[in-house]
């Protein structure tokens, strides 16, 4: 079965990214990131790029990660962080521990265009 079935296709990442970002918004470390970010249109782009990266039907027509992040102030304790709040909205949406990581595994890459303070 393919990583998007098994994150519910397009329902099941609708909700994964409404309450992701909602995390994003509470929690003290990323908070300050996302204060001005629309997060409307980054919910959209989020479930479009995962779906796409997950095999699903989706055409992700976003930024690239290098332009979207490039004036962001972000370090590699940032990624990290955003990475743990995944996690924990993931565990809340009930995604099993297995296919967390294959998303995971897919994600990690960008760290190389997404942290701009070295
Ligand atoms: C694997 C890591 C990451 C992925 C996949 C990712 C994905 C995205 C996507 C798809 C967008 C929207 C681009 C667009 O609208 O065209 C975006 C924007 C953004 N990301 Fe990331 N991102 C990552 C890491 C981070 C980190 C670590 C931070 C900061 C803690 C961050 C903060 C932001 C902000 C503030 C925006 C702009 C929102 C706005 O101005 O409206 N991202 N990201």
């Amino acid at each position: 079965d393919s990583l998007y079935a098994a994150f519910g296709e397009k329902a099941g990442l609708v909700r994964l990214m409404d309450d992701f970002v909602q995390r994003l918004e509470a929690d003290g470390r990323t908070a300050p990131h996302f204060k001005d970010a629309n997060k409307q249109r980054l919910k959209e782009q989020l479930v479009d790029q995962v779906c796409q990266l997950s095999g699903g039907p989706c055409v992700y027509r976003g930024a690239d990660m290098k332009t979207a992040h490039a004036n962001l102030d972000i370090r590699k304790s940032d990624f990290n962080a955003l990475v743990e709040v995944l996690q924990q909205s993931m565990d809340a949406q009930g995604i099993p521990f297995r296919v967390q990581n294959q998303l995971l595994a897919k994600l990690a890459p960008m760290h190389r265009d997404t942290i701009t303070v070295r």
